[in-house]
């Protein structure tokens, strides 16, 4: 693929202690794509993430985001830098209402002073009216503006999880990152979820996906990478990668387990 990936990764690695969670694993992203990462449980998806979003120091390798090195920076100037993510486990401020929480992801970037917070200058004035007013533009796009001031606790699940993508795109990011956004949705909520991440396509977002629904993968992904045990297996089409004989033993495999475990 090009070098000019809006996302190159190479080679990461991850150890903790003596396992290794991530080994060797490579991919990239282009502008605009939908692209997932699939494996088994205990694959190692999650700490990738960790590694891209700079929560876990990458042992090996580089990550290149928009043409910048950005492996073992900060996690907010990863965030500054325009990749944004949401957790397996929501992580709303559910005590606080929902465009309080979209405000939240857009004072990352913030050009005000502390002084100017302090006096709540004109200048302050005028910058927290401008993101309000783009808090509630953004609600209205992800269908959530009637419930602007319900507290955050309050939303129905799929509800929160759309949130919380709303809170990543508040911060200015182009690279959504999706930790299993269909956990715990029911059938109609995923058919929404994916509705809704096709939007963000059409928005010109870049999402990376971490699903264990595989209908909502099939069904929304350009590309697919497949790690197992920290390393990577295939890397296709969501066509090919349904075919993939490695693929399908890495996922069978792991229900063959499970039923002599049990
Ligand atoms: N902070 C940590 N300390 C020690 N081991 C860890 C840590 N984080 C992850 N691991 C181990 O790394 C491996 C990969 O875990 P990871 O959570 O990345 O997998 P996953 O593919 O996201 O799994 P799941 O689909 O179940 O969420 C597992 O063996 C896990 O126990």
């Amino acid at each position: 693929m090009a070098d000019n990936a809006y996302l190159s990764v190479k080679g990461i690695t991850k150890r903790f202690g003596g396992i290794v969670a991530v080994e060797q694993v490579s991919f990239e992203i282009n502008k605009g794509e939908v692209v997932s990462i699939i494996g088994p449980n205990g694959a190692g998806k999650t700490t990738v993430f960790n590694m891209l979003t700079g929560v876990y120091q990458v042992d090996e390798g580089t990550i290149v985001f928009n043409g910048e090195e950005i492996q073992n920076k900060k996690p907010k100037h990863i965030v500054m830098a325009g990749m944004s993510r949401t957790f397996q486990n929501i992580r709303l401020f559910q005590d606080m209402r929902v465009i309080e929480n979209v405000l939240i992801g857009a004072h990352i970037k913030t050009s005000y002073s502390f002084l100017d917070s302090t006096f709540r200058t004109a200048r302050y004035r005028k910058e927290e009216d401008e993101k309000v007013l783009q808090a509630i533009e953004l609600l209205k796009s992800v269908g959530l503006e009637h419930r602007k001031d319900d507290y955050a606790s309050n939303l129905p699940y799929g509800d929160q999880r759309k949130l919380e993508i709303a809170r990543a795109i508040a911060t200015g990011a182009g690279l959504l990152l999706l930790d299993e956004p269909a956990a715990g949705m029911n059938p109609k909520e995923s058919e929404e979820l994916m509705l809704f991440i096709r939007s963000l396509k059409q928005k010109g977002y870049t999402v990376l996906l971490i699903e264990h629904d595989m209908s909502v993968v099939m069904n929304i992904s350009d590309r697919i990478y497949v790690i197992d045990h920290g390393k990577p297996i295939a890397h296709g089409l969501p066509v090919e990668i349904a075919n993939n004989e490695r693929v399908i033993e890495a996922y069978l495999g792991g229900v063959h387990k499970d039923a002599e475990d049990n």
